[in-house]
């Protein structure tokens, strides 16, 4: 593509054959674009001369940088390559949900993926899981990665025939415009609670970084389904709607999908809902209460891209949980009876908080956790975790996860600095043997923090671990012979 073409940043500059784009210098080949981005840990203008030698035809930079080859000056350079990205790998499914929040955005993602395919669409999903779609699967290293990977992914799954996607947008994807030249159909909101202080100056900036996706890359007009449950979902909505978008909203406080009434069942949830002047009900194959509000709004999405309301709830009765959230790993069988052991993703103050929450209903006897918090990230939600621990379970144990470039034993005494009488211990593995052990007939272990993952980082080296694994043998080995 001709480089004139590619941005009105470009009208005026000297012409040459574009063949790429990237932000990364040493991924620069004949013909790229080079988005030199001042960054948390480099400044992307010194690799400059790199990217020029390695054949960069053209520069992104802020505005007042000087090169070898033409500069697109910008004042948003990152907002531009997003542009420049989406122009250049340019297909996408036609139909794009983006969905954000603190905590649900994979789960919303993959009941509303699991939705559409049942309603006879060929969807997919992009988030925390990675890219996947029929036929196509494909890793992430990020939630919502940088804008050349999205565009790669998203024309990829457009030639493959995907028709709708459900992608998650994370904050530090919002504040880095990585998604801002994805034309979204469609937005969503789960709820928003603390994470990401490292990054996020105060939780002011986390919120706005959040709104955005709904008020600025969701054209106006098109709509956004919120849950309206939970701290700041008031504000989320009367933004989105002063911003002329439309509301869509679920939950206890909903009202487009209500939810009336929900009681646990031993393979899941019994709902009530309230729509169109109707009440219906409905079983969901899902562990926790949370995962209520999750289905819901990906049932709003559904219903919002043009599915009767008729069709969509029957489909609701077939969805699955992602892996790693509320999966059940293994039950130690003891004389006098089991206990049931879960792993969940909570990394959050407020996600340990629902988990525990969701698992007291399962449990006749005590709810344990086992829980850390992770290295090079949010420190100051880490005492918060530790109380939300403390006061949701009846036994706590403090353990590493992902301790990154930090040394451990400090992240594991703050999280403990909020839940007094935790025992901690340092390695996992031990952890969750020591928390499996101590388990009585009837008591639910949740073992938070990891779900999915199949990995700890120490330092720079990431070792293969798996929660689910893990307390799956344990259990067995703590169980007694039928
Ligand atoms: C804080 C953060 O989000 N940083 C991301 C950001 O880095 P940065 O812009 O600060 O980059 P930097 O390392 O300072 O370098 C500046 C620039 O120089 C370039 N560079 C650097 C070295 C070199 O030799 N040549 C070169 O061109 C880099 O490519 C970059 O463009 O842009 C990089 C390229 O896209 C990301 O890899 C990097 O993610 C870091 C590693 C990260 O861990 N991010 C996490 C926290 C994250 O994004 N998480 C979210 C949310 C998680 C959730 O809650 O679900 C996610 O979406 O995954
Ligand atoms: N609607 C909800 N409200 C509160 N907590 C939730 C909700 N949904 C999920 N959680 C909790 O958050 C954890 C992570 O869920 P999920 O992976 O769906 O969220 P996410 O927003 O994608 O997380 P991440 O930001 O890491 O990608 C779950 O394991 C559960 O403990
Ligand atoms: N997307 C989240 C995942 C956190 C998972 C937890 N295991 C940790 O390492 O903190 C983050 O990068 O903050
Ligand atoms: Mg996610």
């Amino acid at each position: 593509m001709k480089l004139q073409h590619l941005h009105p940043l470009a009208a005026e500059l000297p012409d040459a054959e574009v063949t790429g784009v990237t932000a990364d210098s040493r991924a620069v080949e004949p013909g790229f674009v080079f988005a030199a981005l001042p960054g948390s840990r480099a400044d992307g203008r010194r690799f400059i001369p790199q990217a020029v030698e390695a054949g960069a035809v053209a520069i992104i930079a802020p505005t007042g940088t000087k090169a070898d080859v033409p500069v697109l000056e910008s004042e948003e350079p990152r907002l531009t390559l997003a542009e420049i990205a989406s122009r250049l790998h340019h297909g996408q499914p036609a139909h794009v949900a983006g969905i954000t929040g603190t905590n649900g955005k994979t789960s919303v993602a993959r009941f509303t993926g699991q939705l559409w395919n049942a309603l006879g669409h060929k969807a997919g999903t992009l988030g925390t899981l990675g890219a996947v779609a029929p036929g196509y699967d494909y890793a992430l290293r990020h939630t919502t990665p940088d804008p050349v990977e999205i565009h790669q992914v998203l024309s990829t799954m457009a030639s493959l025939g995907t028709t709708h996607l459900a992608m998650e947008v994370s904050s530090h994807g919002l504040a880095q415009h990585r998604a801002d030249g994805v034309a979204f159909s469609q937005g969503a909101f789960t709820n928003i609670t603390q994470d990401h202080l490292d990054y996020h100056p105060d939780f002011e900036d986390y919120f706005k970084a959040k709104l955005r996706l709904l008020t600025g890359l969701l054209p106006e007009g098109r709509t956004a389904v919120i849950c309206a449950d939970g701290a700041g979902a008031d504000r989320v909505m009367e933004e989105t709607r002063a911003a002329g978008r439309t509301v869509f909203s679920t939950g206890r406080e909903g009202s487009d999908l209500k939810l009336v009434d929900l009681a646990p069942t031993p393979t899941g949830l019994r709902i009530v809902v309230e729509a169109d002047g109707r009440s219906h009900e409905l079983h969901l194959p899902l562990i926790g209460a949370f995962q209520a509000d999750n289905a819901l709004v990906a049932a709003g999405l559904a219903v919002t891209s043009g599915h009767d309301l008729a069709a969509v709830l029957p489909c609701l009765a077939e969805i699955s949980a992602a892996p790693g959230r509320m999966e059940h790993a293994g039950t130690k069988r003891m004389a006098g009876g089991e206990a049931a052991i879960y792993v969940d993703y909570a990394h959050t103050p407020d996600a340990v908080r629902t988990a525990l929450a969701a698992a007291r209903p399962h449990a006749e006897g005590r709810v344990a956790v086992l829980l850390g918090a992770g290295g090079d990230r949010d420190r100051a939600k880490r005492p918060l975790m530790g109380r939300a621990a403390a006061e949701g379970a009846d036994l706590v144990f403090v353990t590493d996860d992902n301790p990154r470039t930090e040394e451990a034993g400090p992240i594991r005494e703050a999280v403990a600095s909020g839940a007094p009488g935790a025992r901690i211990v340092a390695n996992r593995a031990e952890a969750i043997g020591a928390a499996v052990d101590a388990l009585e007939p009837g008591d639910v272990l949740i073992v938070a923090g990891k779900g999915h993952e199949k990995y700890q980082i120490v330092g720079d080296v990431t070792y293969p671990f798996d929660d689910v694994a893990v307390a799956g043998e344990a259990a067995k080995a703590a169980s007694v012979s039928a």
